[in-house]
């Protein structure tokens, strides 16, 4: 199962905002390592009580999540049970991917963004491998351990899911369209593998948009009727990552490509030479 971490090992520190059904804090582990204590900086991810049934999937996500070791996976240390069931994971230092892009979106070169991008599917093709689904992907799930500034490439650490899609009421995914996957939409129980590419899809398009996605604040009607129309995302400019894009979010799940493609596609993609020359200062020139 998981670690059980004891309360009083715990110290607390600010909220940082909040999941669905989840507050999280930033906060400290004493850590007794032989005979040493040391503090250890930790996101405490507390499950508010009042549903039962999330209390399991949170649970099943904690257990999930303690099967795994990746370098681009979040790190869980544990879970405290008193009284109210809290994640205690690995704090990564700069936050959510999509608060950053908004920040500094326009500043950040493509090849920044193509980095963040094969990191993101290199986790979910080691997930993919084990036959597990993350179910909850896009650009607020992805955390940035390393800014990487200046030409050094950023580092991201992909966070848990959060309660499973399953224990989610309709309003709540037809909330998170366009990332949701349109058949999971439709019938709960073909939540797959596939799904993950579909959301993977979106991520990409959201990253290489600087963080907007313009169809998320329209009204829900609005959003199903994107689906019910099979509609896709404007192209972006980038003709071959466009192309991948709509492959990832083929409405026909089978149709889509597996992450090791994925992988493959992100490889072979350039990174236009004026973008980075016009990263380099005149001086370079
Ligand atoms: N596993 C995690 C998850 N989120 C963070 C985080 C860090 C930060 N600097 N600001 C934040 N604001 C919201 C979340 C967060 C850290 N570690």
């Amino acid at each position: 199962m998981f670690h059980k971490i004891p309360a009083d090992s715990l110290e607390w520190h600010e909220n940082l905002g909040h999941g669905t059904f989840t507050k999280i804090y930033r906060g400290s582990r004493l850590d007794k390592v032989e005979r040493e204590t040391h503090k250890v900086e930790v996101l405490l991810k507390v499950m508010d009580g009042t549903h039962q049934n999330c209390i399991e999937s949170f649970l099943e996500a904690a257990s999930i999540m303690s099967q795994v070791s990746h370098q681009h996976l979040v790190l869980l240390h544990g879970v405290c049970m008193a009284g109210d069931s809290i994640m205690v994971q690995e704090f990564v230092r700069w936050g959510a991917l999509d608060t950053h892009l908004r920040k500094c979106g326009p500043l950040v070169p493509a090849s920044w963004k193509l980095q963040v991008a094969k990191q993101l599917s290199y986790a979910l093709n080691y997930l993919e491998d084990k036959g597990i689904i993350h179910g909850n992907i896009s650009s607020k799930k992805v955390l940035l351990a390393r800014k990487g500034a200046g030409g050094s490439p950023p580092f991201i650490k992909l966070s848990d899911p959060g309660v499973s899609p399953t224990v989610l009421t309709k309003e709540m995914l037809t909330d998170r369209i366009p990332w949701v996957a349109p058949e999971y939409l439709w019938d709960t129980k073909l939540l797959s593998l596939e799904s993950d590419k579909w959301s993977f899809g979106a991520t990409l398009w959201e990253i290489f948009s600087g963080g907007t996605m313009p169809i998320s604040t329209l009204e829900p009607a609005k959003k199903l009727q994107f689906y019910k129309e099979k509609q896709q995302l404007p192209a972006l400019k980038w003709t071959e990552l466009a192309t991948l894009i709509g492959q990832c979010m083929e409405y026909t799940p089978h149709l889509r490509p597996s992450f090791r493609a994925i992988i493959r596609d992100l490889n072979s993609l350039i990174t236009s030479d004026y973008e980075l020359l016009s990263d380099l200062s005149p001086s370079a020139m």
